[in-house]
């Protein structure tokens, strides 16, 4: 195996999967952040925050000693201006989804790399559209386990894309670690993918 170019701060097999999609060598760590919105905050500056916060808790648990860049990602469902994040139980799932049903909704993933010279973090945001859904629909979803441990209680690469009619904005952003956005961050911090550290050339 290559040798790690980067820690990827997470828990999240989905994130490990997308860092891989684009070639990057990895090292996989477990943060624990407090994932409570301030009062007033922004959905945008929310998942911007607690992207920052993970990476900058990485670099932390690390020490001084560590060199490789650091990378975190967090991602929320937004409906009418609330931020939706993991499902708590049963109950909490259901209601989730019955509120993404029949409309559409927002997605945000900040995502952010720590190095040396600090932290910076970019936004994703994508607009998602859902079909009506019946409750048992519903119900039989949330007892295959799927939206459990997913923000807005549902996975756009799972079963839930039989509830997707449309989706404005990024696949990889919904799913928990926007690409384009990751490859710009990778490319500021001099840790360019296909050899090209240049966006125009
Ligand atoms: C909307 C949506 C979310 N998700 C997932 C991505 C994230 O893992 C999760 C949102 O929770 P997050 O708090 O962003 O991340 P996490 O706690 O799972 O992982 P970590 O903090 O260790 O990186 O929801 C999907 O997998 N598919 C989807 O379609």
């Amino acid at each position: 195996m290559a040798a790690a170019q980067i820690i990827l701060a997470s828990r999240s097999p989905r994130r490990a999967e997308l860092l891989r999609q684009i070639g990057v060598d990895f090292e996989q760590i477990d943060v624990e952040i407090d994932e409570t919105p301030l009062a007033d905050e922004a959905p945008q500056a929310y998942v911007l925050r607690l992207a920052r916060q993970k990476v900058v808790a990485a670099r932390r648990a690390q020490g001084q000693q560590l060199e490789l860049p650091v990378l975190a990602a967090d991602t929320a469902v937004i409906v009418d201006g609330q931020i939706l994040g993991k499902p708590v139980d049963r109950a909490d799932g259901i209601a989730m989804l019955q509120r993404l049903s029949a409309r559409s909704h927002l997605v945000l993933s900040g995502v952010a790399l720590a190095d040396a010279r600090g932290e910076q973090a970019m936004l994703s945001q994508s607009r998602v559209t859902f079909r009506a859904l019946a409750l048992s629909e519903i119900e039989a979803y949330w007892e295959t386990g799927e939206p459990l441990d997913k923000a807005g209680a549902y996975g756009i690469q799972g079963l839930a894309a039989l509830f997707i009619t449309e989706l404005q904005g990024s696949y990889s952003g919904v799913m928990g670690l926007p690409l384009h956005e990751t490859g710009e961050l990778l490319r500021q911090a001099a840790l360019p993918l296909l050899g090209n550290n240049n966006s125009n050339g």
